[in-house]
Parts: structure tokens; C-alpha cells; sequence
């Protein structure tokens, strides 16, 4: 099957006129590398990001080195159909709604080509046109690998998030009820699911309540035979809610973990399936109800989902035949179609065929591009440090006004958390969690007398410093009191004094002692009664700025 063959691709000429059907593989492929060859070389321009384009150079000497192996991805169709979205952007400088307007419509058009439904497909691109225009630009990353990671985001928003477990019973025996259309591999997930379960150290035994295809009954009883687990089995004549029942009560006596319910296809949705589905479950009370579906029937599997659902009342839904779809539209469709997960997927014929469905693995593959996305999530974190750098370079700026430091408690509280930026700072990370809290509440309230400062007042401190007058405005329109506003402004004095102290240390090349600079922090605090003690420790700098404070006590 195509979909799953590995291809063993040679780059030469000659080897494309041997086979020109694997050349068209391996050029198509081939044109998705220009990005990641800019993307390294963009890579190698930042320090901080070399030592991950290391992943690229080795790629590039495997690919020097010799022949190219490429795997035709599972859900080619869809990867191809995005690629061209991403080509669409080379050479553009930022995403805005414009430009990103015909790389929309590919990856419209791939979706729909991949069968995904169409209110599926225009949610996604409505979510992913407003994420893309609203993204910060990051150094280093170009916009159409930007696109690639909003896309793959989306995808795993799309597809569920996150993993979705297998509940357990909290007492006595799980029960998993499978059920299904005809011929979408129920009765082998049977055997899959319990060789899963088995490796989890979970015992598990089969009940076979499918009776109206006698060969399913054998077809199980050999599985169970090759999973080394127990059947259970009542022939034809019994009706299934019974051989449920009877099943569950074997099971209990055995001791199993779970019990897996195999139960009867239809080649159609039918009132006598839903109906006989109904009394097999309030016969047993199953913990899981799962549905099989073929992901090769697309769209029409996540309608399936919701179906039964509504009929029924499932769990989650079971994805086989992943190996086989090239297009995708199953697995994109059923989270978002019927609100269930798919919590597991088979991708092969062969009882470990079976895994978890982990939605961020999927979207990579249907990108196909696992590098990009690592590398922009690293240029993102570079960018994250950057800022906080900065952040500390104006911190430690002498002339922090009251400007900058309204902007540093914004920009502290776009970052999230206080307690970040602390974190980033070499030697801070003994702060507890409580002093960062407090840190954060004091933050808030000095704001709110900085909002009703004067634009002048902000610049220069001073100002407020020299006048009682400025101080009791600043008080009465913030609504604190005027020993407040005194506070803060003293403190925005001492504030400097002690990011040159931390220059200092810095620039002497030690790294600053904390532990000491904290301690400091405190006696500064103890009020005016130390200042000539911190003033022959602090030098002549430091004296400047107690005078300013002395002075502006004194008015
Ligand atoms: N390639 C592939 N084949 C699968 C997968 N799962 C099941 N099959 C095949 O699909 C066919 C039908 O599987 P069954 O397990 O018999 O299906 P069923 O749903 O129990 O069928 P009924 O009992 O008739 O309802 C078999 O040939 C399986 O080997 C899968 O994940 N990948």
C-alpha cells in the first residue's frame, strides 16, 4: 500500500528515468527542504540557536552522504496539499491578513480534499487567519514557518488536545463495549485492545455477543488463542444482552481487570442494531463504550461518531485503517464533529497494531515538518529570554523613572508571572513563593498611584520628591494615602540606588551575591535612621541618591 511503503529514493538522474513515479516522491519532498535550508540558515545567524540547527547540518550530511530515504506519509494528500500554503509565503516579511489570504485557501482546499466536513474546515481557518495576523513576530523565524506551527496547534486543538485515557472501574471489572458498523475491525480491536491492556498488566477475558456472523464467534476464539486471553462464548442462539451478562458474571468469578463486549456489525445504522446495542449496555454497565470506525470512510466516520452517540451514548471512538488513509478527514473530523475522542487508532492488520491516538503526534505527521516545529518553539523561548533580559537591563538601569517602571509591570504582567521574570534573574531563585505574591500585590497597588501621576511626574520623580503638593494630587486621585504616594516615591529612590549596586556587581564581573544583595534590600528598608551606615557602604553614587531621598524627606 502506498501509503505505508518506505521508499528508498535516489537522487540521481539516472534513478529518476529507473523510476520516475519515486523521483516525483522524492522531488516533491525535496521542495519542502528550501525551507528548512533557510530556516537554518537564519538559525546560524543567532547564537542561541545554533546548537539546535545542529539537527539540520546532520540532516544535510545524510543527505550529502548518500541516497534519500523518504517515507510516504501517512495523510500525503493533505501534507502535499498545506506544503503549497507554506510556498505561498516565501519572501513575505510578516503574516497579515492579506498575504495570508491565498495560503488560507490552500489550506481550505486541503481540508476539504482530505474530507474533513466543511464546518469543520471553516472553523479551522477562521481560528487559524485570527491566530496567524495576531502572532509576535520572532527573530529568526520566517512567516511561513510561523504559519506551520499555528496550523499544527490548531490541528491538535482539532483533534482533541490532548490524549484521551482509557477510564478504569473504580470497583470490580472494567467494561469496554465495542461496537461498530460491519467489517470496520471490531472484533480484531477486540484482540488488539487486549493485548494492550494485557502489556498494562491488566488481565482481561472476550465475550463474543456477536451471533449473527458465526464466523466472528471463531474468528475471536482464535485471537484470544493468540493474545493468550479467555473467551467467552454462548454460540448463536443466545441473545446478546444475555451472553453480555453472562460474560460479565464469568469474568467477575475469574477475577479479570477488564472485560472487552464484542458485538454484532450491521452494514447500515439500523433501529434493531441501536435497539439491541441499548440492551447490551444496561445489561452490563459498561465503564467505556467504544465506537469502531474506518478512518478510510472520512467525514462519514465523525458523523457516524455522533450518531451513535446521540443513540446510544459512547465514550469515545476507535480509528482503524489509519495505515490505509491518505487523506485524513476521519481523524480530523471526529472531536470536533461529535465532541468525542478518538481514543485509540489501528494502523495495521497485526495485533499490536493498535496505539493511543496522541493528537500532537498526528498533526506533526500531517505536517510533516516535526523540525520547523521544534525549531520555532525554541525561537520562541529565545525571544521569551530576550525580553526578560531586556527587562533586566532596564531594571538595572539608573535612571528607572516611573515610566519605566509602569512598563516593566506591564510587561511583567504580559510575561504572566512575577515570579518568571524572578526566576530569570542568575542567583534569584531563592525568592519563595509567598515573597513573589506579595511582590505581586505590591506591583498592582504602586500602579494604581503611577495612573494618576503627570506625564512630567513620571519622567522626573523629583517633582514629586520637592512637592507635598504633587504628592497629596497623586493621593487623592489614586485613593491612597498621602504617606503611600511618600512611600512609593521613596522607594522608586531606593529602587535606583539598588539596581546600581547590583551594576556594580555585575560589571565588577562577580556575579552578584544574592543572599547579600537581599539582605541589603532589607536594611535599606529599615528606613532613614540607617542611611549614613548604607552611605560609607554604597560609596559617593549611592550618597547622591540618599541626599535626594534625605532631601525629599525633609519637605
Ligand atoms: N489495514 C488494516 N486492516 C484492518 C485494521 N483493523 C482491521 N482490519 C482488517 O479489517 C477486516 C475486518 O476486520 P474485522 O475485525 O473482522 O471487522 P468486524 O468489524 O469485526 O466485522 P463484522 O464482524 O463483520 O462486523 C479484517 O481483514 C482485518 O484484518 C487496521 O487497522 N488496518
Amino acid at each position: 500500500m502506498e501509503a505505508t511503503s518506505t521508499l528508498a529514493l535516489s537522487s540521481s538522474p539516472a534513478a529518476a528515468r529507473r523510476s520516475p513515479e519515486k523521483s516525483a516522491v522524492a522531488s516533491l519532498h525535496l521542495r519542502r527542504f528550501p525551507t528548512t535550508s533557510s530556516l537554518h540558515l537564519r538559525a546560524v545567524q543567532s547564537p542561541a540557536l545554533r546548537a539546535h540547527s545542529s539537527a539540520f547540518q546532520g540532516w544535510r550530511r545524510r543527505r550529502r552522504a548518500g541516497g534519500l530515504v523518504v517515507r510516504a506519509e501517512m495523510f500525503g494528500q493533505l501534507t502535499t496539499g498545506l506544503e503549497s500554503a507554506w510556498n505561498k509565503l516565501r519572501g513575505v516579511d510578516v503574516l497579515t491578513k492579506e498575504n495570508i489570504a491565498e495560503p488560507m485557501r490552500d489550506i481550505r482546499r486541503a481540508l476539504l480534499e482530505a474530507d474533513v466536513s466543511l464546518p469543520v474546515v471553516r472553523r479551522f481557518i477562521e481560528s487559524v487567519s485570527e491566530k496567524a495576523v495576531g502572532t509576535d513576530v520572532i527573530r529568526g523565524v520566517s512567516p511561513d514557518q510561523q504559519l506551520v506551527k499555528v496550523v499544527n496547534d490548531e490541528l491538535v486543538q482539532l483533534m482533541g488536545g490532548e490524549v484521551s485515557d482509557l477510564s478504569f472501574a473504580k470497583s470490580g471489572p472494567t467494561v469496554i463495549l465495542l461496537a461498530g458498523l460491519q467489517g470496520v475491525g471490531k472484533t480484531t480491536v477486540c484482540a488488539k485492545l487486549a493485548l494492550y491492556l494485557k502489556k498494562m498488566g491488566k488481565s482481561c477475558m472476550l465475550v463474543a455477543a456477536d451471533v449473527y456472523r458465526p464466523a466472528a464467534i471463531d474468528q475471536l476464539n482464535i485471537l484470544g488463542k493468540k493474545v493468550g486471553v479467555p473467551v467467552y462464548s454462548e454460540g448463536t442462539d443466545a441473545k446478546p444482552s444475555q451472553i453480555a451478562k453472562n460474560g460479565l458474571k464469568e469474568g467477575k468469578s475469574q477475577k479479570e481487570d477488564v472485560i472487552i463486549v464484542d458485538t454484532a456489525g450491521r452494514l447500515q445504522v439500523d433501529k434493531a442494531m441501536m435497539n439491541e446495542l441499548k440492551e447490551v449496555k444496561k445489561a452490563v454497565n459498561p465503564t467505556e463504550v467504544l465506537l469502531v470506525v474506518d478512518a478510510m470512510t472520512g467525514q462519514e466516520a465523525a458523523g457516524l461518531v455522533s450518531s451513535f452517540n446521540d443513540e446510544i451514548g459512547i465514550t469515545g471512538a476507535i480509528l482503524t485503517k489509519l495505515d490505509g488513509d491518505s487523506r485524513g478527514g476521519a481523524a480530523l473530523s471526529v472531536k470536533e464533529v461529535s465532541g468525542k475522542p478518538i481514543k485509540f487508532v489501528g494502523q495495521g492488520e497485526r495485533i499490536e497494531d493498535l496505539e493511543p491516538f496522541y493528537p500532537d503526534r498526528m498533526a506533526q505527521r500531517i505536517l510533516g515538518m516535526g523540525d520547523v516545529l521544534s525549531f520555532v518553539e525554541k525561537a520562541q523561548e529565545v525571544m521569551r529570554q530576550e525580553d526578560a533580559e531586556e527587562l533586566q537591563k532596564k531594571i538595572l538601569s539608573a535612571k528607572f523613572n516611573f515610566n519605566d517602571f509602569l512598563k516593566q509591570t506591564q510587561m511583567i504582567a504580559k510575561m504572566g508571572s512575577f515570579s518568571r521574570l524572578i526566576g530569570m534573574i542568575p542567583g534569584m531563585n531563592k525568592v519563595t513563593p509567598a515573597q513573589i505574591r506579595e511582590a505581586e500585590k505590591n506591583l498592582k497597588f504602586m500602579e494604581s498611584m503611577i495612573n494618576v501621576m503627570t506625564p512630567e511626574e513620571r519622567e522626573r520623580p523629583e517633582l514629586l520628591a520637592e512637592s507635598r503638593e504633587r504628592r497629596r494630587r497623586v493621593a487623592k486621585d489614586s485613593g491612597k494615602t498621602e504617606q503611600q504616594v511618600s512611600q512609593l516615591v521613596a522607594q522608586l529612590f531606593q529602587m535606583r540606588a539598588r539596581m546600581q549596586k547590583m551594576m556594580g556587581a555585575m560589571q565588577g564581573k562577580d556575579s552578584p551575591n544574592m543572599d547579600e544583595l537581599m539582605e541589603s534590600i532589607k536594611a535599606e528598608e529599615q528606613g532613614a535612621a540607617d542611611a549614613g551606615r548604607r552611605r560609607r557602604k554604597y560609596g559617593n553614587l549611592r550618597q547622591r541618591q540618599l541626599d535626594a531621598m534625605r532631601g525629599f524627606r525633609r519637605r
